[in-house]
């Protein structure tokens, strides 16, 4: 299983050093927030674009925003090689990751715990990853939710292609029981930046 850590649970006053104290892992998390679709508010295309040059990882981008299409250039021209964006937003689904593809990135569509399995079924076919939300979103550090795991097995069995990521609450106890339920890649935000001895945190959650 491949780990992508959240730069939202890394220090803000020196995210470019943490940026790099992750290059062990695979992707690199960045998780956007509008304090509309959810409470929160993070950080937005600038600060991508700033991290860009000090990662060579993929830059895996999260927008929980209720209006994803109007910023998809921004996020693409910052260095997103993977943009997901929320089936619970306000915008046309298809032109959202129309717009994506526009750019040369790939899309990905998420949902909420609360949001059946079924809302992602037709546009998977134009779908690169589906991340599969194990926290409601909004903010770092909550508790797994370990019955969404039946929307990796129901997304495994229909599409087997398909890369499937998990994101919230994943640490040493959680993440095997996302390898065993066939995640491909895991966010961890709270468990990597916190651990003592971050590329031996990164290995165990893999499960190396
Ligand atoms: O999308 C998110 C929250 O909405 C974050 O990616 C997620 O919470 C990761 O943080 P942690 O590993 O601390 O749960
Ligand atoms: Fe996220």
């Amino acid at each position: 299983m491949k780990i992508a850590p959240s730069m939202l649970a890394s220090d803000f006053t020196r995210m470019g050093e943490c940026a790099k104290s992750v290059n062990a892992a695979d992707w690199l998390h960045l998780d956007i927030m509008d304090g509309h679709f959810v409470p929160n508010i993070s950080f937005g295309p600038d600060v991508v674009k700033a991290l860009r040059p000090l990662s060579d990882l993929t830059f895996d981008v999260h927008l929980m925003i209720s209006h994803p299409k109007q910023y998809i250039r921004q996020f693409a021209e910052a260095g997103a090689e993977i943009i997901t964006f929320h089936v619970e937003c306000d915008d046309d689904i298809d032109e959202t990751i129309t717009e994506i593809e526009k750019y040369g990135v790939k899309p990905a569509l998420s949902l909420k715990p609360g949001t059946p399995v079924e809302c992602l079924y037709p546009y998977l076919d134009r779908l690169y990853m589906v991340l599969v939300m194990t926290v409601e979103p909004g903010f770092g550090g909550q508790k797994f939710m370990a019955d969404q795991m039946e929307k990796l097995r129901a997304l495994r069995a229909k599409r087997p292609e398909l890369i499937l990521e998990v994101d919230g609450g994943v640490n040493r106890e959680t993440a095997p029981i996302c390898r065993e339920n066939g995640a491909d890649v895991a966010v961890a935000g709270t468990a990597v930046f916190r651990a003592e001895n971050i590329p031996a945190e990164i290995a165990l959650l893999r499960g190396e």
